[in-house]
This record gives structure tokens, C-alpha cells and sequence, in this order.
């Protein structure tokens, strides 16, 4: 009786998008603190994390090829039962907003018959309903007999850390309706950041406030203030950078001598993608 019916919990994919160069343990323990998050409101069930390396065309200063750090990502995670790598965004030519990432893996999650053109028509916890149960091959068959009231179709949300929420508010960086539509229809994930203040900022946002009850924000009371930035400045100055990141990712950075002065040199001077785009399409 007091027992929670499974079956009724939605289903969630955890969607992390980044450099990550390179990925460090904080990275993934993003995933764990998310899922554990989840899990204890009883309500949802985590089925997937995704980590989506951000493609070259970022242009972000000191971000070493697409290759590498998917390399070091699909590394640090081979020991993980449900956290997976995809670089489908990395080997796009061009720099893509997080959104399209977020819509991309939704619809790959669709029975493949939903999946034309319904995403923006059809309110996504409509989208299972709507269409006959056809397994896919993200997830194996459940049992039948479903309520038709479950949700089959996983929510992908957006995992980050609160600098990246914080970065909503940094002027031609992010359009207002992209950010509108990640917290209307995926969601977002927050995990707090030393330096960040995720719940002042929803609160001085008139958009992030309307949805937040969409915007899960997770305190990490374990903190840990690891960041990609550090370990290369380690690594430039010959210090350690050992239990940082995971070891195969350590032996894979000092065999391909992956980060020095000259690394951290790309892309100096160039505008950042999005910097860029946004600038460019407010001419027009
Ligand atoms: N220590 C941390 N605590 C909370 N979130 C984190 C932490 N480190 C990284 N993240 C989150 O992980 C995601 C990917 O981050 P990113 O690849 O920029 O790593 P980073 O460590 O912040 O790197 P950099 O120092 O180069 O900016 C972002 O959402 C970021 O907020
Ligand atoms: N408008 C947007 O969609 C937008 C803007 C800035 C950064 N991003 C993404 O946020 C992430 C930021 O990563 P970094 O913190 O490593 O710069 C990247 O995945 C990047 O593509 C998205
Ligand atoms: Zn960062």
C-alpha cells in the first residue's frame, strides 16, 4: 500500500553540455549528485546521463580538439553503468546552441514515429500519449497494461553547475526565448557552485522565477571546487593533477602531452561562438 508505484515515476535524462577540457571527478559527480537528487523526491527515475562535449567551433580560448576531450570524457566514464558520452554535437561544423542539443536528444528518445516535426506542436508530456507505445531502442520494453497517465516519454534536462545559470544573465551570450524553452520543456538541473547564488539569480529573473518550478536546484554540501580551468594551469606549471580527474584521463593527457602554454593560446582573440552569433543576428 505505502509502496510507491514505479511505474508512475518519470522518466529522466540528464543532459550535461560543456568543454570539458578536460573532464575532471567534479564533472561527474554532477551526475551522482543529480541522480541521488532525483531519486530521493520519489518522484522521478533517472534512466541516463549524457555528456555532450561542445564542438571546436566554440571557439572558447585554450579549448583543445573535439577529439581529445571526447576521447578523455568516454575514459573517465567506461566504469559507469548509466552516465555515456555522445558526440554527436562535437562533430557538427558549426557551433550549436545547448537548446538544439536538448531537442536533439528528446527526439532521439521518441518512438520513431513522433518524431517529425510534433516537437514544437505538441506540449512534450503530451507527445507519449498522443502516439501508439512503440518500444525504442534507448530503453527495453516495460511491462504493458501502462496507465495512460505515465509520461513514457523521458524528460531530457539540463544538468550544470549554477555559473552556467549564472551565464543566462551575461548580455548577447544566450536568446531570451532558447533560455525560455529549456526551462518550459526540458528543464534544468543545478548543482550550486562556490562563488554562485543560483536561488538570487532565479529570483531576480522574471523568466526563471515564472518556471521554477522547472529548475531544480541541488546543493552540493560535499564542495568541491575542481574546475577544467584549474587543472590546466596545474598542468602548465608541472604540478599533479592526480585525483582530480580520473587516472586513465591523467595517463591520456601526459601521453598526447595535451595542455601547455601554446594549448592555452587557441583561439586567443577570437570572439566566442555564441558572442558572435548573437551579435550578428541582432544586425539583421
Ligand atoms: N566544481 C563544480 N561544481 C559545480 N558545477 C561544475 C563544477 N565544475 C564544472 N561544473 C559544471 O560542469 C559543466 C561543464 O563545465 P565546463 O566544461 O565549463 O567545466 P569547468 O570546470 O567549469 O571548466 P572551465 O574552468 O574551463 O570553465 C558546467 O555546467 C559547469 O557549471
Ligand atoms: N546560447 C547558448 O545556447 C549558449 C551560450 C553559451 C554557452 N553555451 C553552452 O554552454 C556550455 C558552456 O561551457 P563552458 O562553461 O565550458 O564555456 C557549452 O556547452 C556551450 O555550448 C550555450
Ligand atoms: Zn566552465
Amino acid at each position: 500500500m505505502a509502496m510507491e508505484d514505479p511505474e508512475r515515476k518519470t522518466e529522466v535524462v540528464l543532459l550535461a553540455c560543456g568543454s570539458f577540457n578536460p573532464i575532471t571527478n567534479m564533472h561527474l559527480r554532477l551526475f551522482e549528485l543529480a541522480k541521488d537528487y532525483f531519486h530521493e523526491t520519489g518522484k522521478y527515475k533517472v534512466i541516463k546521463g549524457i555528456i555532450s562535449p561542445v564542438g571546436d567551433a566554440y571557439k572558447k580560448k585554450g579549448l583543445i580538439s573535439a577529439n581529445h576531450r571526447v576521447t578523455m570524457a568516454k575514459l573517465a566514464t567506461k566504469n559507469s553503468d548509466w552516465v555515456e558520452v555522445d558526440d554527436w554535437e562535437s562533430s557538427q561544423s558549426e557551433w550549436l546552441e545547448t537548446l538544439k542539443v536538448l531537442r536533439y536528444h528528446h527526439q532521439k528518445l521518441l518512438p520513431p514515429d513522433a518524431t517529425n516535426s510534433l516537437e514544437d506542436a505538441v506540449p512534450l508530456t503530451k507527445l507519449g500519449r498522443k502516439r501508439k507505445q512503440e518500444p525504442n531502442r534507448h530503453e527495453p520494453v516495460k511491462k504493458k497494461n501502462r496507465s495512460p497517465d505515465i509520461k513514457s516519454v523521458p524528460q531530457v534536462k539540463l544538468l550544470c553547475g549554477s555559473d552556467m545559470l549564472e551565464s543566462f544573465g551575461i548580455p548577447n551570450l544566450w536568446k531570451l526565448e532558447d533560455i525560455a524553452e529549456i526551462v518550459e520543456k526540458h528543464g534544468l538541473v543545478c548543482i550550486s557552485r562556490a562563488g554562485n547564488n543560483a536561488q538570487k539569480f532565479i529570483y531576480e529573473s522574471d523568466i526563471l522565477w515564472r518556471h521554477k518550478n522547472n529548475i531544480h536546484l541541488v546543493e552540493e554540501w560535499i564542495t568541491n571546487d575542481i574546475s577544467s580551468t584549474k587543472i590546466r594551469r596545474a598542468l602548465r606549471r608541472g604540478q599533479s593533477i592526480r585525483y582530480l580527474v580520473p587516472d586513465v584521463v591523467r595517463a591520456y593527457i601526459e601521453r598526447n602531452n595535451l595542455y601547455s602554454p601554446e594549448s592555452e593560446d587557441r583561439n586567443a582573440g577570437v570572439v566566442l561562438a555564441p558572442l558572435q552569433k548573437n551579435a550578428s543576428d541582432s544586425k539583421n
